[in-house]
Order: C-alpha cells, then sequence, then structure tokens
C-alpha cells in the first residue's frame, strides 16, 4: 500500500486552498466532524445545522477549489461560470472537425417535431440498457483553452463577440453544413436566430469534450434522464440508462440532478427558457416535496464521500455506510443511473482504498466497472481504469498513474 499511500498525498495540494479560503479548519476535516459524521447517521436520517453548515462551507471550499483545478463543475444555485449541464460551457469554435471522423447512421433513434419542446430524440424500436445508440463528431469543436464563464458569456460584448467568431467559423465550413447549424433551436434569440443564440441552446460538453454537434443536440432534457453521454475519441458517444421503448423519449438532464425542482427550474428558465414539465417536475405537491428531500439526501451524500476523499480517518467506514445508502436512494429517485452509481462506487473505492481494505476496494471498484459499462462503454477509459482497479495490482508502477487520474475523475460528473 506504500503507493497508494504515497498517490493519495497528492491531497496534500489540495489543504492551502482551503485553508486560504478560510472555510475550515483542516483538523476539523480530517478528524473531527466527518468523523463523527461518518459514525453517526451522517445522510438519510437528519443532519444537524452546526454539520450542516460546516459541510456546506467545506464543500464551498471545495467546489471553489474544485473548479479553479477544472475538477469538478459548478453546481447547484444559481448558474454561474460552468454548470453540469449542455451548453454551459461555450468556448470560441476551433475548427471544424467533421471530416475527422464521419457522422456514422444510427438506426435506433429518430429525431421528430414534439410539440411545445420542439425536435426531440425517439426511440425507433426498443432499446436495451447500456446500448450505444449514438456516436457523432461535432460540427464545429470547442478548444479547452476558452474559460467559458457563463456570466460573462451573457453580457452583450462577450455575445457579440461569440457571435462573430462563430460566423467567422462557419465561412469554413461547407454549405450543407451550414445548413445543419442554422436547423438547430435558438432560445436565446427572439425573433431572428444568432449564431450566439445557436451556440448558447446547443452546445455540449461532456467530461474532457465538446462541441456543436447537429443530432446530440436533439435531446431534450429530463430530469429522469434515459440517456448518458460521453466524450471518447473526438466524439459524443449516447448510451441508454436502462430499457427503452418504441416511441419513448429519450432525454439526458442538463442540469445537476442533485437540486430541487426549483432550483432545477431555475437553471433551465435562464439558461434554457423553458418551463420543465417532465415525470418528476409533474408530481403532485407531496411527492414533489419528497422527491426534493431525496435528491437533497443525495447531494449531501455525494459531497460527503468527496470531502472523505480528501481527507476523513474513517474512510472506510465513511464508504461502506454512505455508498450503499446513495445508491438505493439512486434506485428510488433516478431510475438506479449507472452514471451516477458509476461516480458514488468510484469515490467509495477511493475510499477503501485509503482504508487499506483491499477487499472493499476491489467489490466498489468492480460494481464501478459495471456501472461504468452501462453508462459509457465496456471499453471507455474509465470502464477500463475501474476493471484494473478490481482486478487490482495494487504495487505497479501502471497503479500509481492511473489513481492520480481517478483521483480528479472521480470529481467529475
Ligand atoms: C438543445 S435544444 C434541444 C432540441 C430542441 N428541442 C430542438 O427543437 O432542436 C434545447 C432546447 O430545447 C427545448 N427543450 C429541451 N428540453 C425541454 C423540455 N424538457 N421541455 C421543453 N422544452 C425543452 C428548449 O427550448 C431548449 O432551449
Amino acid at each position: 500500500m506504500a503507493r497508494i499511500v504515497r498517490a493519495m498525498d497528492v491531497r496534500a495540494s489540495f489543504w492551502p486552498v482551503l485553508e486560504a479560503g478560510k472555510y475550515l479548519p483542516r483538523e476539523n476535516i480530517t478528524t473531527g466532524r466527518l468523523h463523527r459524521a461518518g459514525c453517526g447517521g451522517f445522510g438519510r436520517a437528519s443532519l444537524s445545522s452546526e454539520w450542516a453548515n460546516t459541510l456546506t462551507r467545506a464543500c464551498v471550499a471545495l467546489a471553489t477549489f474544485s473548479r479553479a483545478a477544472g475538477i469538478v463543475r459548478e453546481r447547484g444555485g444559481r448558474p454561474r461560470g460552468r454548470v453540469t449541464t449542455r451548453g454551459t460551457r461555450i468556448f470560441v469554435p476551433a475548427k471544424a472537425v467533421d471530416e475527422v471522423v464521419k457522422e456514422e447512421q444510427w438506426k435506433s433513434i429518430e429525431v421528430e417535431h414534439l410539440g411545445d419542446k420542439g425536435f426531440g430524440m425517439v426511440a425507433a424500436r426498443p432499446i436495451r440498457r447500456g446500448e450505444l445508440v449514438l456516436r457523432e463528431a461535432p460540427l464545429l469543436g470547442l478548444p479547452e483553452s476558452f474559460d467559458g464563464d457563463l456570466e460573462e458569456l451573457m453580457n452583450q460584448t462577450s455575445l457579440r463577440q461569440l457571435d462573430a467568431d462563430l460566423r467567422q467559423a462557419l465561412e469554413d465550413l461547407s454549405e450543407e453544413q451550414q445548413r445543419r447549424f442554422w436547423s438547430l433551436a435558438d432560445s436565446h434569440s427572439p425573433g431572428q436566430k444568432t449564431a450566439a443564440g445557436v451556440a448558447l441552446t446547443n452546445a455540449l460538453q461532456l467530461g474532457t469534450g465538446g462541441g456543436l454537434l447537429c443530432r446530440s443536440a436533439r435531446f431534450n432534457h429530463s430530469c429522469l434522464p434515459n440517456v448518458q453521454g460521453t466524450w471518447a475519441d473526438g466524439c459524443a458517444e449516447w448510451r441508454a440508462l436502462r430499457d427503452v421503448s418504441a416511441g419513448e423519449e429519450l432525454c439526458f438532464s442538463y442540469v445537476d440532478p442533485y437540486q430541487t425542482d426549483v432550483q432545477r427550474q431555475e437553471t433551465l428558465e435562464l439558461l434554457f427558457k423553458f418551463k420543465c414539465q417532465c415525470p418528476v417536475c409533474s408530481l403532485e405537491r407531496e411527492a414533489r416535496e419528497t422527491s426534493n428531500q431525496t435528491r437533497l439526501q443525495l447531494r449531501e451524500l455525494n459531497e460527503g464521500l468527496q470531502l472523505a476523499v480528501i481527507g476523513a480517518d474513517d474512510a472506510g467506514y465513511v464508504a461502506e455506510r454512505l455508498v450503499p445508502e446513495m445508491l438505493d436512494l439512486l434506485d428510488i429517485e433516478l431510475g438506479g443511473s449507472s452514471a451516477l452509481k458509476t461516480k458514488a462506487l468510484h469515490l467509495g473505492f477511493l475510499l477503501a482504498l485509503e482504508s487499506e481494505d483491499e477487499d472493499l476496494a476491489k467489490n466498489m471498484a468492480q460494481k464501478a466497472y459495471e456501472h461504468a459499462s452501462v453508462a459509457y462503454g465496456p471499453n471507455s477509459d474509465r470502464a477500463k481504469m475501474l476493471q484494473a482497479c478490481a482486478e487490482g495490482d495494487y504495487e505497479s508502477e501502471e497503479f500509481e498513474d492511473m489513481l492520480l487520474e481517478m483521483q480528479s475523475e472521480a470529481f467529475a460528473s
């Protein structure tokens, strides 16, 4: 385990940031409150307000750091900067990459007009859980270097600049490609479409990559998503999160699912100009309140796990308690989303490893691998990495490198 400890020491570099923010003294996280919280019903039961406040402050600090480090995207509350939605990290387009990977034809889904929602993606035949439904190269690539701060972007000067940059990039595209661009929805420009409005409405950020993707852009939003996108070899890939019937719409979540309906609606209204009427948002008041409570519990559990990864004495115990609870709640509230389960189990794996509980680590990694195979594909980097962890030669050089990558991956959505 020596190598692991060395790899985990990377966490030390987190602390100056947390401490500089004066949100939470190191000892509170590493020895005190998290330890007690881990032992004392942290999660579903109830958090004391003192603990909740402390946790919130710590998580703000963590989020601040993580954003600065590009580890996690902004979550919750009013959308600022990058959030976990489509179209919120808008980059100045670089070059057309359409030629690089030719768009393939996909038969299991088709674009249909769905009334007020505009166009949407519908299953043309029954689709199995884990099935790849679309692989698509972007029409316009979006360079990593651009820090698409949304607040900054949504002011008029930035929008004009974005519009001009896009129009210039479009000149390099074929007429057909330009036609496809202008056929996309623009929810931001009443009256006539603008290039910036089309980009704000449709640009996608999926993990490490993103861009304007003409077919992927037709997936509408649901707070109970049934597809998951990922970035692989310069393309967007979409897989079904559960079995889908012919005729059913395929949707993913534009927003952080661990928020209340009011928070989700606020973000969707601001960024995408619509009121969500998905099955969760349409629940009767009491059921909606239950759904909100469950999502907030999931949020606390997720933040608790992330926090524990950067410092908890009883990491293994936290993993054993919190991860199964999260998995149960995900079954109840989010259709057992394999994407969200992968993340919870991935964090659990890191915690188990930190506590040097190899059996628990392998068990978490194996389950994370199974869910990653559904959400991201069995050949995805994430699935392969988790599989190697489940088989685990934890002393090898390669494992040390992989662990470093996994630590930052665990914080990404
Ligand atoms: C990326 S586009 C999705 C495809 C779009 N419906 C179309 O016609 O091309 C995003 C826009 O679709 C609409 N939209 C997406 N999800 C929706 C939903 N659940 N309910 C209503 N409108 C939705 C909103 O106008 C949003 O700004």
